[in-house]
């Protein structure tokens, strides 16, 4: 079996809305989740379950409460819950991708910039990285006339194939994806399965929300179930 790349153990997270008399949401509690290189997991469960909670907090985009986030990093562990700012950067940088739904876009920064930045970060020639970025882009259907401009004004589908080419260039060894395909088309969801596939074959571990069941049963290893929260007795 394959070496542990993501460990989870007694998470727990609760939105508190200051705005609104303070009320509490608890939306997950001792939640435990082990995922191995190669292995794609899925998250489950009805409509304000906790996923998109759930992978937010994975990134350490959402502070949780209790519990660790523990990544294989650099020759060792890193506890995304506890990082300092300056080592969650650092495991954003070389070890974990988020590929979210919508790409943030950035005011007059050409596609194929904001493609190639992830490989420039890490040192990796402008030339060199600019040639990976447009291969990249051409393998997911992006039109080359679009490369040069700020994808502001692109579709949906463009938008989300330009964050997906991000997120995927540089080939992490864990991988957050949320809704990839989206707004993709049918021939575009084939793309993106196949570099899912790619990634895993070369041992990166996935955890995603994938609503779409023909996508989930071509990538996914396994359905991780986030159980509606029960408030205890
Ligand atoms: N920023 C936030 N502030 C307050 N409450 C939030 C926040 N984000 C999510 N929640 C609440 O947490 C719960 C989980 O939401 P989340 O978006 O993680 O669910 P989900 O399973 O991804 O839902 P869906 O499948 O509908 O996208 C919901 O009850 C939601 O209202």
């Amino acid at each position: 079996m394959n070496e542990l790349a993501l460990e989870v153990g007694g998470l727990a997270k609760r939105f508190r809305l200051h705005t609104q008399g303070g009320v509490e949401i608890e939306v997950f509690r001792d939640l435990d989740l082990a995922v191995r290189a190669g292995e794609c997991v899925a998250l489950h469960g009805p409509s304000g379950c906790g996923k998109s909670t759930l992978l937010r907090a994975l990134y350490a985009n959402y502070a949780v409460d209790a519990g660790s986030i523990r990544v294989r990093h650099a020759k060792g562990w890193a506890d995304m819950a506890r990082a300092e700012p300056r080592a969650i950067l650092d495991v954003r940088r070389r070890t974990m991708g988020y590929v979210s739904q919508f790409l943030r876009v950035i005011p007059r920064v050409p596609a194929l910039e904001i493609v190639a930045e992830p490989l420039r970060q890490r040192g990796i020639a402008a030339e060199e990285a600019h040639s990976r970025a447009g291969a990249m882009l051409a393998r997911l259907n992006v039109p080359e006339r679009l490369w040069g401009l700020a994808p502001a004004t692109f579709s949906g589908g463009e938008q989300q194939r330009v964050n997906i080419a991000r997120g995927f260039i540089a080939e992490m060894p864990i991988l957050l994806l949320d809704e990839p395909t989206a707004a993709l088309d049918a021939a575009n969801r084939a793309v993106v399965a196949d570099l899912i596939l790619e990634r895993k074959r070369a041992g990166t571990a996935i955890v995603g929300i994938f609503h779409d069941a023909e996508i989930r049963a071509q990538v996914c290893d396994r359905l991780f179930e986030i159980a509606p929260f029960k408030v205890a007795a």
